[in-house]
């Protein structure tokens, strides 16, 4: 069965991009059940108001309660017999941190719903409606320390990086083995034709067919370049036999 990705925001459009290549490939495939909904489809004023001034004070504005609760019905009901529940995924700034490991677990889970604020949020509300009324698993996400201007751009992060772990969604040629962050090393460099180019050589280990040597060597690489560029990943279970972190 397919996995269910439902995505609720003000700016539909901007989740577009899941419709081309890996992931709209998928689902042609039947592998992902992907479907936005507009919010201001779940408003019924004139304006289609989503959000209002802050109680207390304070600058910018905050998304009113009504709309969510009235999307995340449509959502529930929508193709669901079964009456089954999905995990609920909010990208906010103040989340737990999105990683691989979280991918991994949010991949094996059957029907996902992301909630794509802006503004300052969304009414806090809406996460306790979600939990304790309807039932949901809620979840506060964000993608990294650095401040975004809604949930949209997270979302599609997410997406990418959690439908790519679906089975089948990426065929072997693009293997999901030593990906980057998988065993917590960075990636070794890569390299392709011609082996000679304006003057630089491919490393010779790589064209000696010494499968053995090559190993080591991509081993040694990705613990060098973890140890430059991403030290606070680099932990004993790396170190080498000596109980060093060998790093030439
Ligand atoms: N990793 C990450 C996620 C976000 C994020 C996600 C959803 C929303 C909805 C509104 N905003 C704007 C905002 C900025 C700062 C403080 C509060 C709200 C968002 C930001 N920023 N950075």
């Amino acid at each position: 069965p397919a996995m269910r990705l439902d995505v609720v925001s003000i700016f539909p459009d901007y989740l577009a991009p899941l419709e081309l290549s890996l992931i709209g490939k998928a689902r042609e495939d039947g592998l992902l059940d992907v479907r936005v909904h507009d919010l201001r489809d779940f408003t019924h004023d004139r304006h289609r108001t989503v959000d209002d001034t802050p109680y207390g004070g304070g600058a910018g504005m905050v998304m009113k309660p009504q709309p969510w609760s009235e999307a995340l019905d449509h959502v529930l009901a929508l193709d669901n017999p079964s009456g089954a529940r999905p995990h609920l995924v909010v990208p906010g700034p103040g989340g737990q941190p999105f990683t691989q490991a979280l991918a991994r677990q949010l991949a094996l889970e059957p029907w996902l719903a992301f909630a794509c604020g802006r503004y300052e949020g969304i009414d806090e509300r809406v996460y306790d409606h979600a939990r304790e009324d309807l039932g949901l698993e809620v979840s506060v996400v964000s993608l990294g320390d650095y401040v975004l201007n809604g949930g949209e751009v997270a979302v599609l992060a997410m997406v990418e990086a959690i439908g790519r772990l679906v089975p089948g969604v990426i065929g072997n040629a693009e293997s999901l083995v030593e990906e980057s962050h998988e065993d917590g090393l960075l990636e070794y460099p890569i390299y392709t034709k011609p082996s000679s180019w304006n003057g630089r050589e491919v490393p010779p280990v790589l064209l000696s067919g010494n499968h053995g040597a090559i190993a080591a060597w991509r081993h040694e690489q990705r613990l060098a370049r973890t140890a430059a560029r991403r030290p606070d990943l680099l932990h004993a279970s790396h170190a080498g036999p000596h109980g060093d972190l060998e790093i030439s």
